[in-house]
């Protein structure tokens, strides 16, 4: 008779390393929020992987940084205490750039927990590297610390997607099965809602606003007269005025195409048509103010 293994996993790194993307690849569905600019996901996002044999769950954590500002030290203490609730951690480094300063800031707080915590030096995005290439990043990944297992993923072509999950399994306590089969996230909507909505509005001014939007779910109703229809009511923050014609473009044309993204997805989320009330609110310099933080949910 096989073991059933159940437990916690996170995949931790420099931003940018590709966290959120295997965390999807994995899963098989887009939980987590993925972005070609750093430290994007704010919330610990879980995917289920369902096995016959296990059940892994899959904590999606943002990037370790230093710190600047409140909101900085309050992803840290977000991360770290992450790291100390799970079971296997893959410590993800890309195939394609130099081990530098901000891995081993990271390998020398794994190396603290690796006494209670197996973690597994995953070198992602194979695709683009040479088989040298990613030969000598497995060497020089090796030498930052001792790892249970040492795994190269390419998230994007596929290549051992399933092979990292099977080294996360093996390494899980055994366990009975902790979530009911089906369920993919534990987030509640309304978080996930409000990732999906930020994502949109990110989407082609990152470079300008990336860190100072927020959003927030107020309310999603069911619509009385039909009920195939969901009434969503959301708030986006930005910290100045003059970010927020930024967000609402030439008479409020860029904002209608967020509403118009976001709301395909969230349809797509829930299964209903939805009617999205999307509002653009300035709260001054949210992320320095710990009371705004509160409000919006950090
Ligand atoms: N070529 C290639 N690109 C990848 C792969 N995985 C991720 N990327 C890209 O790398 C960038 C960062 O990926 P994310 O998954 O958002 O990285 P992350 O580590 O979760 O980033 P943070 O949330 O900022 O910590 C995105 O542009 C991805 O498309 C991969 O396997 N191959």
């Amino acid at each position: 008779m096989t073991t059933y293994r159940s437990g916690f996993a996170c995949f931790v790194g420099r931003p940018n390393t590709g966290k959120s993307t295997l965390t999807n690849a994995i899963v098989g569905s887009k939980v987590a929020i993925t972005s070609s600019k750093p430290q994007t996901t704010r919330h610990a996002i879980r995917g289920i992987v369902q096995r016959p044999d296990s059940q892994l769950i899959i904590v999606d954590t943002p990037g370790l940084h230093r710190p600047r500002t409140l909101l900085g030290q309050r992803l840290n203490d977000v991360v770290r205490a992450t790291w100390s609730e799970v079971d296997v951690i893959g410590f993800c480094v890309p195939a394609n750039e130099k081990i530098g300063p901000g891995d081993k800031f990271i390998a020398a707080e794994l190396v603290k927990l690796s006494r209670h915590t197996p973690v597994v030096g995953v070198v992602t995005k194979t695709d683009t590297a040479s088989k040298n290439q990613i030969a000598d990043q497995l060497m020089a990944l090796q030498g930052v610390m001792e790892f249970a297992d040492l795994i190269p993923v390419s998230a994007v072509d596929g290549f051992q997607v399933d092979a990292v999950a099977d080294v996360l399994v093996s390494r899980l306590p055994e366990g009975p099965q902790l979530y009911p089969d089906g369920e993919l996230t534990d987030e509640p909507e309304a978080t996930l809602i409000a990732e999906l909505i930020r994502e949109a509005a990110l989407e082609g001014v990152r470079d300008e606003l990336p860190h100072s939007i927020a959003v927030t779910v107020e309310e999603i109703l069911d619509r009385e007269e039909r009920e195939d229809m969901l009434d969503v009511y959301a708030n986006l923050f930005v910290e100045r005025d003059s970010q927020k014609g930024i967000v609402l473009g030439h008479k409020g044309e860029r904002l209608r195409e967020v509403g118009a993204s976001a709301r395909r997805q969230i349809e797509a989320l829930l299964g209903s048509k939805v009617y999205l009330h999307l509002h653009v609110k300035v709260a001054k310099d949210w992320q320095r103010d710990p009371k705004q933080l509160r409000r919006l949910g950090f």
